[in-house]
C-alpha cells in the first residue's frame, strides 16, 4: 500500500491538468498552479480546462489556485509543468514556498534557450535543498485526460528516489518506470520535439512515407549521438523516453511540435500556434552540436528552416547531397 500525497501541479496547461486528474485516479490529492487567476477559477467552477482541454471533464477534487503559496502548501511532491523556457521564472516565484526535501519533478521537455542548461540543472540551481527528477515518455495530454493508457519513465540520479517517484506516480492507466538516468531522460525529450518539427515538415511539404521513415530514423541516430556526448546511456534513449516519445510525436498533427513542422512544409504562416517546444530548444541544439564538434544535419537544419534561411526542399537537397558513408 503506498502513502497517498499532496501533489502540487505548477502549471495549468494541458499537461499540467492531464497529470493533476491522472494523480487523482492514482489516489492522491492534487493542486494545480495557474498563473492565470480566471482559468483557476473556471477550473473550480465549471470542472473543465476549456483553453487547454477543450470538451474534457475534470475530476471534480481537482482544485486549481493562482496562489503559489497555496498550491505549495503541505506538498509532499511537486510537478513542475510549465514550458521549458519559463521553468527559471517559475520556480523563482515557487522557491520561498517550496517545502525543503520534497521531490521536484520535471515534467517540461526542453532545453534552456540561452544557457543550453537542462531542467534539472536549473531546478538544481534554484532548489538547492530539493531532489530533483524527471518523468518523460509518449504521452498525448489528452490522451490521459480521457483515461487512455500510456507508460512513461520516471528518472532520478538517486535510483532509490526515482524507484519511489515511479510507484507513487503510477496510476491505473499511468506505467511508470524508474531509471538513474536523468540526463538520458532530459535529453530524448527535448530533442525528439526538434526531430518532430522536422517530421512534420516532411509531411507537410508532401515528401512521402519513405522520406518520413528514413529522416526520422537518421534523426535518431542523431539524438543518440548527442545523447551520448552528454553522456546518456544508449538504452535509455532507446526506451520509452526517447524512441518511444519520438515514435509518438513524429507520427500525428495531435503533436504540436509535428503540426507546426506540417505548417512549415506546407507554407503555411505559424503565427499564434499552439506551444511547440523544438522550435525553442532547435538553436541551442544546433549549438551545442556546433561546440560539441558533433554531427547533426537534421537537427541543423530544423534550425536554418525556422530561421527562414532554407526551405523544406533545399534542406531535402542538401541532406541527401552529403558525402556518402557506412550507416553505422
Ligand atoms: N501537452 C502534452 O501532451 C505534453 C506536454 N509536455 C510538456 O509539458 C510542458 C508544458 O506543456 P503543455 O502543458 O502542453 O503546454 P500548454 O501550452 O498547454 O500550457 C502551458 C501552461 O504554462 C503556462 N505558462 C506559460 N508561460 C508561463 C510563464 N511564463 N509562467 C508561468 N506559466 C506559464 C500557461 O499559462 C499554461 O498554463 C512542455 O514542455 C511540453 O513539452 C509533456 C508531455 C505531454
Ligand atoms: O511530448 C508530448 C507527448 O509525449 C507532446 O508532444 P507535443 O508537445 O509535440 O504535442
Amino acid at each position: 500500500m503506498r502513502t497517498p500525497w499532496t501533489i502540487a501541479v505548477l502549471g495549468a496547461g494541458a499537461w499540467g491538468t492531464a497529470l493533476g486528474a491522472t494523480m487523482l485516479t492514482g489516489g492522491h490529492r492534487a493542486k494545480l498552479w495557474a498563473r492565470d487567476e480566471a482559468l483557476a477559477q473556471a477550473i473550480n467552477a465549471d470542472h473543465i480546462n476549456e483553453r487547454y482541454l477543450p470538451g474534457l471533464k475534470l475530476d471534480q477534487q481537482l482544485a486549481a489556485t493562482s496562489s503559489m503559496e497555496n498550491a505549495l502548501k503541505n506538498a509532499d511532491c511537486i510537478l513542475a509543468v510549465t514550458p521549458a523556457q519559463t521553468l527559471r521564472a517559475v520556480l523563482a516565484d515557487a522557491g520561498p514556498h517550496v517545502p525543503k526535501g520534497v521531490p521536484v519533478v520535471l515534467c517540461a521537455k526542453g532545453i534552456e534557450r540561452e544557457t543550453g542548461r537542462l531542467m534539472s540543472e536549473i531546478a538544481s540551481e534554484m532548489l538547492p535543498e530539493n531532489p530533483v527528477a524527471a518523468l518523460s515518455g509518449p504521452s498525448f495530454a489528452s490522451d490521459l485526460a480521457r483515461g487512455l493508457p500510456t507508460a512513461v519513465t520516471v528518472a532520478a540520479k538517486n535510483a532509490g528516489l526515482a524507484m519511489t517517484l515511479a510507484e507513487q506516480l503510477s496510476a491505473p492507466r499511468l506505467r511508470c518506470y524508474s531509471t538513474d538516468d536523468l540526463t538520458g531522460v532530459e535529453i530524448g525529450g527535448a530533442l525528439k520535439n526538434v526531430l518532430a518539427i522536422a517530421a512534420g515538415a516532411t509531411h507537410g511539404a508532401g515528401l512521402g512515407a519513405s522520406a518520413s521513415a528514413a529522416l526520422i530514423t537518421r534523426g535518431f541516430v542523431e539524438l543518440r549521438r548527442i545523447g551520448e556526448a552528454f553522456g546518456a546511456r544508449p538504452d535509455t534513449l532507446m526506451g520509452l523516453s526517447g524512441l518511444g516519445d519520438l515514435i509518438l510525436t513524429c507520427g500525428s498533427e495531435q503533436s504540436r511540435n509535428f503540426a507546426y513542422g506540417a505548417a512549415l512544409g506546407r507554407g503555411e504562416s505559424l503565427e499564434g500556434r499552439p506551444l511547440a517546444e523544438g522550435a525553442h530548444t532547435a538553436g541551442i541544439a544546433a549549438r551545442i552540436v556546433r561546440e560539441r564538434g558533433l554531427e547533426a544535419p537534421i537537427i541543423e537544419s530544423v534550425t536554418e528552416l525556422l530561421k527562414g534561411r532554407l526551405t523544406v526542399l533545399a534542406a531535402m537537397e542538401a541532406l541527401l547531397s552529403r558525402p556518402l558513408k557506412s550507416e553505422t
